[in-house]
Order: structure tokens, then C-alpha cells, then sequence
């Protein structure tokens, strides 16, 4: 049977745009892809580019106050513009943008600038009307930021419509407590926005360390951000320019603008998988296996509609992936075991990989080696931030199990720490490398005796 395409790539984000051009390029297939919105996707047109040049500009008040702590008296941020900000974002990205388009033209990626959808196991229907068959399929469609169902909730922006304002709000109420809220939170507080920021738990970041997690959460308020805890949103409503809110203590504010930062969902609504036997898991993410196959032979699914690991560079691995596997006979397996990852706060990030404490606990007895103190750097210009290095290492085996950094660039040292962990390194080890001193990191191959070892609770592991 003849097909229009050897691949047929749905989505022009971090997995799509991967598998499309090295199918094309490296393994000589002939590709489509289909885009409906900007080429490059959330990460490089709505996500991690945008949102980490903001942290830059963020910063300006904290380094101004670090360096009067220096002795440069007079030291101040100054007066930020976000329209002068907001031109050379949108240049940025535009050339972003160019460079995906260019690469996928070089590799002979075929790019159809409009919305596609499913129309059978190995074909596709394009806005226009056109239909193209493929003897593969790749749908990677990503997410959509995800709202909580309260009335009038759709008089708030979503993380998408951040960057796109034409001003920066006086006072605005961000709701969740996950990624994407804590780097919000930070990103406005740093741009002088009066922030409040609204979450139900007792400290952000759930699922991350429970140690760092405190810290992140008080270093949230620390940099003005008015963190409320146990706190949610139960209604919105117009009021005049702004928003009124009703929280769920009965209590009513008004701000300029409000972001609901409440989760995100993979994005398969309207992609013709009825006219397919493809199954979806329970919050609508495309069901695949180890390979990144979904039931149906000729489909499938990378990314953040897999709703396996939410991040850039694991689409980009799972997009790799396939592409080798399926058109390169090199069948390669992404692990998802140990991905590590970091929230990008300010001053101090929060990174990490593998194992938490509280993790590594419920499987079995654990060495934890921890140590939070002030470093130098700050602490001399009269700052109480505190810095936190955590190895947990399993007692039997030594092998180290998870790395939880809270500091300046953590996000930095967490690349390195990731690969002798990856690499199944021990402590002893981690031991053996000399320290580069004076450095914050050098806790990681210092830290001689453990903190505190937890026995296995009863009914796991290793006693
Ligand atoms: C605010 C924010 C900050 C983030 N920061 C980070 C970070 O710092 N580090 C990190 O690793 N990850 C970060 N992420 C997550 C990261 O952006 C995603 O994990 C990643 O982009 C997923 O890639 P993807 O290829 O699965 O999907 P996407 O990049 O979302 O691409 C999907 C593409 O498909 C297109 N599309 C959808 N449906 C159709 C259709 N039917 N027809 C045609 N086109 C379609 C969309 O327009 C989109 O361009 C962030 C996310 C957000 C929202
Ligand atoms: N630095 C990074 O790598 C980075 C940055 C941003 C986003 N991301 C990716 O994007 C994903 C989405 O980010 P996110 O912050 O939107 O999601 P998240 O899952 O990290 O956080 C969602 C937050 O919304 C809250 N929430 C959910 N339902 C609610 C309800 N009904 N009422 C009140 N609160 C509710 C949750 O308690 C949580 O705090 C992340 O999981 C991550 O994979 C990564």
C-alpha cells in the first residue's frame, strides 16, 4: 500500500518538531508535519524560553539589594519597562521560531500551517479539507493549562496569556502552588506587581522534597510575594476594571488580573481519535506503551499528551526515540526513572533527581546526608537565605538515590549531579571527587556523615 507520507507529525512542539526533522534528516522518511499555532510549541512560543528570560528580569531588585550589601551604596533596580521587555521577547522568540522552521525545512519536513486531525489509522485531516495519508502517525499535541471549575473562572489569564500582556498588573492573585504558580509568583513580585498568591496546601511544590519544599515556600514570602496557605478561590466576578474574588474562607478581594495556574491537560480534544481505536487514560491522556506505541500499531503519542513526565526535554528524548526505534531499527526505550528537573525561582531555585526523602523512605531504610546553612556569598551582604544540599543514599548498597539542591543556579548543578546518579553512582564515591572550593556545591562531595537515618517503616523493604 502507497502513502502520502512515511510520518505524518501532528504537533510542532518539543516532540514533534525532534521526531519530524531526525525521521526526515537522519533516516531519509517522508515527513509531514502540521502546526496549527506557532512552530516551536508551549516550551519555546508559551513556556520555558519566555518564562526564563522573565526570571532574568526579575532579579534586578534582589541584586541591587545583594550588591548594597557589597558596599555599592546607591545601588538600585531602577524603573523596569515591560514594553521595552516585552519588544525584545517577541523578537526573540520570532527568531526562535525561524531557526524550528528552517531546521524542518533543511531536513525536507514538509509543514502544513494549520490544525489536523485524525481521520482513520493512517490518515489525517487537515482545517482546510485536504487528507493525507501516512504509514505513521505521531500525535504529539502537547497540553492546555487546565482550569478548576468555579464560577467566572474565564475572567483569568492562564500561564499562555502572560506573556502577551500589553502591561504588567498592579495587583494580582495567582492561584495553585505548583510550577508554574511559584515561578509566576516570583517572576511579578520581581517586576514590582503587588502579589498574592492563593494555594490549598500547607507548602508548594507537592511532590517535591518536604525539606526543600519548606524553604521554597518561605522564600516565597521572603521576596514579598503575600503567600496565603490553605487558601482557594471558590468565584470570580467583574468588578469595574478588575476582578472580585471569593475565597473558600468567605472571605472577598479585588485585583487587576488573576492566573489560574492550576495544572494542565493533554491536549486531545477535537483530534478525530473517535475514528480511531486509540484509548485515552482516565484524564484524557493518549494511552502508549514503553515505546511510545498506542494500541494501534501505525499510531503514536509523545510528550505532554502522554502525560508521562511534563517537560521539555523528556518529549524531545520520547520524539528521538520513536523516530530511531520505528525508522532507524535502533530500538531505544526512554527511562523515565530518574528525570531531574527545577523550578526556577528567585534567589534561590529548586532542583532535583531521583528518589525523595519521603520516597526513598516508604521503600526502605535511608541515609540522609543534609545540610541547610547561609552561604558565604549572601550571608556577607546580610541576607538569611538559606542554601539546602540533600544526598539520600541506600544503606545497603550506597548507591545515592536522590539529590535535592535549594540555591543560587541550582537548576545548573543539578545537570551535573544527574549524571553520576544516572549512572548508579555511590556515595563513596561521590566521596572520592575532590571538592572545588569555595563553592556551595562542594556539600555535595563533603557531607562525611549522615544527618539522620530512617529505619523502613514497617511492611516496606530493607530493614
Ligand atoms: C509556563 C510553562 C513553563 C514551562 N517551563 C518549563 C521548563 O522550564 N522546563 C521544562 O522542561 N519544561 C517546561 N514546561 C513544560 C514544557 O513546555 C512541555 O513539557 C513541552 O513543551 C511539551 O512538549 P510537547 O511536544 O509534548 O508539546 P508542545 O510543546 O505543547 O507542542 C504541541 C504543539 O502541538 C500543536 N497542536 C496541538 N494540537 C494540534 C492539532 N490538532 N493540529 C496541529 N497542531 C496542533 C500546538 O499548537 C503546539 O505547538 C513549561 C510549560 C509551561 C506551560
Ligand atoms: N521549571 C519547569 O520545569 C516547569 C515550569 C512550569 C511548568 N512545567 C510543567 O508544566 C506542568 C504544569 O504546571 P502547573 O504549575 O500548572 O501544574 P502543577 O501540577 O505543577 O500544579 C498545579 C497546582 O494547581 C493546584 N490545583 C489543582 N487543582 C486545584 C483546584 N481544584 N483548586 C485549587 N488548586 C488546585 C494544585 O494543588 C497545584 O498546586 C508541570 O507539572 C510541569 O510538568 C515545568
Amino acid at each position: 500500500m502507497s502513502f502520502d507520507y512515511d510520518l505524518f507529525v501532528i504537533g510542532g512542539g518539543s516532540g514533534g518538531v525532534r521526531a519530524a526533522r531526525i525521521a526526515a534528516s537522519e533516516y531519509g522518511a517522508k515527513v509531514g508535519l502540521a502546526e496549527e499555532s506557532r512552530m516551536g510549541g508551549t516550551c519555546v512560543i508559551r513556556g520555558c524560553v519566555p518564562k526564563k528570560l522573565m526570571i532574568f528580569a526579575a532579579q534586578a531588585g534582589l541584586m541591587a539589594e545583594e550588591m548594597r550589601g557589597y558596599g555599592w551604596c546607591d545601588a538600585q533596580s531602577g524603573t523596569f519597562s515591560w514594553e521595552v521587555f516585552r519588544e525584545k521577547l517577541d523578537a526573540e522568540l520570532t527568531r526562535l521560531e525561524l531557526i524550528y522552521r528552517a531546521g524542518l525545512s533543511r531536513a525536507g519536513v514538509e509543514v502544513h500551517d494549520q490544525r489536523a486531525r485524525l481521520a482513520g489509522h493512517h490518515e489525517i485531516e487537515l482545517a482546510d479539507g485536504t487528507r493525507k495519508s501516512a504509514r505513521h502517525i505521531l500525535i504529539a499535541t502537547g497540553g492546555r493549562p487546565a482550569l478548576i471549575g468555579i464560577p467566572g473562572e474565564e475572567l483569568a489569564m492562564v500561564s499562555d496569556d502572560l506573556f502577551v500582556m500589553d502591561r504588567l498588573p498592579g495587583r494580582a492573585l495567582l492561584v495553585g502552588g505548583g510550577f508554574i504558580a511559584c515561578e509566576f509568583a516570583t517572576i511579578l513580585a520581581g517586576l514590582g506587581v503587588d502579589t498574592v498568591q492563593a494555594y490549598r496546601g500547607d507548602a508548594v511544590l507537592r511532590g517535591f522534597d518536604r525539606e526543600a519544599r519548606d524553604l521554597a515556600t518561605l522564600q516565597l514570602s521572603a521576596v514579598g510575594v503575600d503567600l496565603r496557605l490553605g487558601l482557594t478561590p471558590v468565584a470570580l466576578e467583574r468588578a469595574g476594571a478588575g476582578i472580585r474574588v471569593t475565597f473558600d474562607d468567605g472571605t472577598r478581594e479585588e485585583f487587576d488580573a488573576v492566573l489560574m495556574a492550576t495544572g494542565r491537560d493533554p491536549y486531545t480534544k477535537g483530534l478525530g481519535l473517535e475514528t480511531t481505536e486509540v484509548r485515552l487514560k482516565r484524564n484524557g491522556a493518549i494511552e502508549v506503551d514503553e515505546w511510545s506505541q498506542t494500541c494501534v500499531p501505525s499510531i503514536f503519542a509523545v510528550g505532554d499528551v502522554t502525560d508521562r513526565v511534563n517537560l521539555t526535554p523528556v518529549a524531545i528524548r520520547e520524539g528521538h526515540s520513536f523516530v530511531d526505534t520505528v525508522f532507524g531499527a535502533r530500538p531505544r526505550k526512554v527511562d523515565h526513572s530518574v528525570v531531574a528537573s527545577a523550578v526556577y525561582l528567585r534567589p534561590h531555585e529548586l532542583a532535583t533527581v531521583g528518589l525523595t526523602e519521603e520516597e526513598a523512605h516508604a521503600r526502605g531504610a535511608v541515609d540522609v546526608y543534609s545540610t541547610v546553612f547561609r552561604p558565604m556569598r549572601s550571608m556577607f551582604a546580610g541576607s538569611d537565605a538559606k542554601v539546602m544540599m540533600k544526598l539520600l543514599v541506600d544503606p545497603v548498597t550506597d548507591k545515592v538515590l536522590g539529590c535535592h539542591i535549594f540555591g543560587p543556579e541550582a537548576g545548573e548543578m543539578i545537570q551535573l549531579a544527574a549524571i553520576p546518579i544516572g549512572m548508579g553512582a555511590t556515595k563513596a564515591q561521590f566521596d572520592a571527587t575532590i571538592a572545588v572550593h569555595p563553592t556551595a556545591a562542594e556539600e555535595l562531595v563533603t557531607m562525611r556523615s549522615p544527618s539522620r537515618r530512617l529505619q523502613a517503616l514497617s511492611g516496606t523493604g530493607l530493614a
